[in-house]
């Protein structure tokens, strides 16, 4: 038999964010082109001497006329298609001078964050897609017993830090306690536009129409298909390798990987650190939030090393 061995392929490729910070800007892909027709982010191919910020630069002026000076790494995609393997190495962008046009004839669109999962894009793109759909802070509340309490601290939390992911965590309380929590929990996320996802059984969503589930790594590693429609969202914890094929096998849409830093919950918990973690996030093909004694501070820290973000009890729940 004929092994086939495929072209490597570096593609960086941008997410421009209106200064609005509701939309992005995509293109579409000419018809004679590879994956002609589709959606993308704009970019292309590194030259062998580029380092992915500098073909970025050249990529954004000759396909859409601006000019950047910045970009944060937002996600690294691994992907093969039949003939190549690509690396898709994603950057956001917030700051670019010009005004952009399709350069090469392509169309050229602004598109509301909440519509882009309606537009076609190459099957490599949906984890890019998440990761441009979800914030950098993800909170994760903290066991509490008086309602009052929860609900100053998460008011506090979505208002004051602008938090817009959260897991509602509620291990103390009993079944119905915690249906009746989630449900005042969503109408304040509701509120402040934020997404909340239910830590439980994939079944909560019947009784509380939240965004989605986020599993324990415990109830991962049970699953065998993805428990939750693709309009939800499905979040896993993960701790090592073999729980993150698991998530990838279940097409999460994102995960926590911990622990990165000793936190006083897991006082002996053995840490990852940020060699390990960083290598783990490379080949994740989703969002990863670094979480275990992660604080905001360690915000840029997560994303330097590929991360979406940072995942935090603690830091957000005072
Ligand atoms: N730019 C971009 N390319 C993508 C995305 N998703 C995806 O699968 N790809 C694939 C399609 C192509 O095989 C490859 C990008 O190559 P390209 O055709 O844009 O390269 P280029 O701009 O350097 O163009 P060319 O000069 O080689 O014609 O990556 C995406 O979102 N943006
Ligand atoms: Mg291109």
């Amino acid at each position: 038999m004929n092994a086939i061995v495929k072209r490597r392929v570096h593609v960086a490729a941008a997410a421009i964010i209106s200064a609005d910070k509701k939309q992005v800007l995509i293109a579409r892909r000419p018809s004679s082109f590879d994956q002609g027709g589709l959606w993308e982010f704009p970019g292309g191919k590194l030259a062998p001497y580029e380092t992915g910020l500098e073909g970025l630069k050249r990529e954004l002026h000759e396909e859409l006329g601006v000019e950047i000076s910045c970009a944060q790494p937002l996600i690294r995609v691994h992907h093969e298609y039949p003939d190549k393997r690509i690396l898709l190495d994603v950057w956001q962008v917030h700051e670019f001078a010009g005004e952009p046009f399709g350069r090469e004839g392509q169309a050229v669109r602004w598109v509301p964050m909440e519509d882009l999962a309606s537009y076609p894009f190459p099957a490599a793109n949906l984890p890019i897609l998440r990761a441009v759909m979800l914030p950098t802070e993800y909170l994760i509340t903290a066991e509490e017993d008086d309602e009052d309490v929860f609900i100053e601290r998460l008011t506090r939390a979505l208002d004051k830090d602008g938090v817009r992911l959260v897991q509602l965590r509620g291990k103390t309380l009993s079944g119905e306690e915690y249906v009746a929590r989630a449900r005042q929990a969503l109408a304040l996320c509701r509120e402040y536009g934020a997404r909340l996802l239910l830590n439980g059984e994939p079944a909560l969503l019947e009784q509380v129409d939240a965004d989605g589930i986020h599993l324990t790594s415990e109830r991962l590693m049970q699953l065998d298909q993805r428990p939750v429609p693709m309009g939800k969202w499905l979040g896993a914890s993960t701790h090592n390798a073999e729980q993150l094929d698991k998530a990838a096998a279940l097409d999460c849409d994102l995960v926590t990987l911990s622990p990165l830093a000793p936190t006083p919950s897991h006082p002996d918990a053995i840490l990852m650190g940020w060699h390990d973690f960083q290598q783990h996030v490379e080949h994740a093909g989703m969002p990863v939030f670094a979480l275990g004694g992660m604080t905001r501070f360690h915000a840029n820290r997560a994303r330097a090393v590929g991360a979406q973000g940072i995942a935090s009890i603690r830091d957000f729940w005072r």
